[in-house]
């Protein structure tokens, strides 16, 4: 609760005693005195004080909601057992009653947060080696859906993934607000860039990794979803996206399967690849070297991971009809958009976004994508298995395939996005102007519905244009599917 929120409600339940003390001096003063009321009066000021005197030092929380306990039977600890095991619930760790802070504390803590994020701006500065002319002249881009991700892997010399990510972290000023440490920052990107690379993928490799992180943010922005959000989502976003395909072998789950791989047996068949790659990315956080957040308070950090393994699992290609007929059924229904499954579907469609944007992207990752694909089609024969669709060299339809990719799982998730956005950003702007139609973050919010609207013809715009040039290809029998200017210079590395 907020301070001054504090003081009210306090002032509101002191109201009461103050007014009955002074009634009974006035009786006192004119010897008008009924002893049994005031008796009754003392005692009845006396309990009101108390129980402003003990008002904070409750559990936040009851276990009674959910496993409708009587308070009276159950005592305190049990019912936290009880919440904590056998309910969905996360309980935040409660501070104890010599630990609530005094104003005097929070002015102070207020001082020091001040003083801790210019510190941390500092600290910014000084570590981040000055970036070339030509990294800072891409990133200019940033908030453009046609920011080109593989023109920042080349000026950065292969680190698209880790500039990337400290930009959009001080983009939103998430360094400060989450005190994370510079150099764990550095290297719990450069073990990432290195897990990335462990199986050198044609398509999933740290340049994908930093097009979906880039993908998020700005899908977050252009949607105006990000006005919705807490700082904390919005590092919850970032981090799963950037982590969503941590050390991919390569392969599709179902080859995992059908292989008995290791991580099939570790995962029992279920969601093989995204259980593996939030497991290990979460491992990385373990050294204290490279935990990024290291400052996060344990509620944090609990809200943050739960948001993180709901939205990494939600990338499983397998949960996509029922994640995209969930979200239409809550649309249709008009019921409350549950934010977790909210930003699952913004990182599942990030995922798939490519095709969604300009060709001059679209076919740089068409002919990776296709090589990932080929390279376990040769695989599944050699173990003598049956090639999976898509998979066989010699035999896939590419264009085909590409149009139908589009139009039945691209297009939809991306109508999808755009209606759910629509439902969350138009209250808040309703909600703004209740309160100040003048204030700037109206303007903003209203930018952001215009935004919208044109964020909705730019995606169908490629969508088309991409479904037009596989059907050109198609139609004048093009079996190469790659991208002119990679055809001319040879295909550039992963
Ligand atoms: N046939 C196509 N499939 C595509 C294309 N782009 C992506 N995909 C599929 O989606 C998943 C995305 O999940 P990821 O976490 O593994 O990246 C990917 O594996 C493909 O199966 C496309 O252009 N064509
Ligand atoms: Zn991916």
């Amino acid at each position: 609760m907020a301070c001054n929120e504090l003081v009210n409600v306090k002032k509101t339940l002191l109201h009461s005693p103050i007014c009955r003390l002074k009634r009974m001096l006035q009786q006192l003063e004119v010897s008008d005195v009924d002893f049994e009321e005031l008796k009754r009066n003392l005692e009845f000021t006396a309990s009101l004080l108390e129980a402003l005197y003990t008002d904070g030092t409750q559990p936040p929380f009851d276990a009674d909601d959910d496993l409708q306990l009587r308070s009276d039977v159950v005592p305190v600890e049990v019912r936290d057992w009880l919440a904590s095991t056998f309910t969905q619930r996360v309980q935040p760790i409660s501070r104890r009653p010599e630990e609530k802070p005094r104003f005097r504390s929070i002015v102070h803590a207020v001082q020091a947060g001040i003083f801790v994020e210019r510190m941390f701006r500092k600290a910014y500065s000084a570590a981040m080696p000055d970036q070339p002319a030509d990294v800072l002249n891409c990133l200019r881009d940033l908030d453009r859906w046609s920011f080109d991700v593989f023109a920042l892997d080349a000026v950065s010399s292969g680190h698209s993934l880790k500039t990337l990510f400290i930009e959009l972290i001080i983009k939103h000023q998430l360094n400060s607000r989450f005190k994370v440490p510079i150099s764990c920052l550095i290297s719990f990107l450069c073990e990432l860039e290195r897990g990335y690379s462990k199986h050198t993928n044609a398509y999933h490799n740290h340049t994908h990794a930093a097009d979906v992180t880039h993908t998020v943010h700005c899908l977050l922005m252009r949607t105006g979803v990000l006005y919705s959000m807490t700082e904390l989502e919005v590092l919850a976003c970032l981090f799963a996206a950037a982590i969503h395909d941590y050390e991919h072998t390569g392969n599709t789950n179902n080859f995992h399967i059908y292989t008995r791989s290791e991580l099939a047996m570790i995962y029992n068949d279920h969601s093989v690849q995204e259980s593996h790659h939030v497991s290990a990315a979460f491992r990385i956080l373990q050294d204290e070297n490279t935990n990024i957040l290291m400052n996060l308070t344990r509620p944090e950090w609990l809200e943050l991971r739960s948001l993180v393994i709901e939205m990494v699992l939600g990338t499983d290609m397998s949960s996509h009809v029922l994640q995209v007929k969930a979200m239409r059924t809550c649309l249709q229904q008009h019921e409350s958009i549950d934010k977790a499954k909210a930003l699952s579907l913004i990182l599942h469609a990030a995922d798939i976004s490519h095709p969604a944007k300009s060709w001059s992207l679209h076919s740089r990752w068409t002919p990776r994508l296709m090589e990932e694909f080929f390279t376990q089609g040769d695989k599944e024969a050699e173990l003598g298995l049956a090639i999976s669709p898509l998979c066989d060299r010699q035999n896939t339809p590419v264009a085909q395939s590409q149009i139908a990719f589009i139009e039945f799982i691209v297009e939809p998730t991306f109508s999808l996005i755009s209606d759910m956005s629509e439902k969350i950003v138009i209250p808040l702007i309703q909600d703004t102007t209740d309160a100040s139609p003048t204030c700037s973050r109206y303007r903003e919010l209203q930018w952001t519905v215009a935004d919208l609207v044109s964020f909705r013809s730019l995606w169908m715009r490629h969508t088309e244009e991409n479904k037009s040039r596989w059907m050109a290809k198609m139609k004048n029998g093009v079996s190469d599917f790659r991208d002119e200017s990679e055809t001319q210079t040879g295909q550039e590395t992963a």
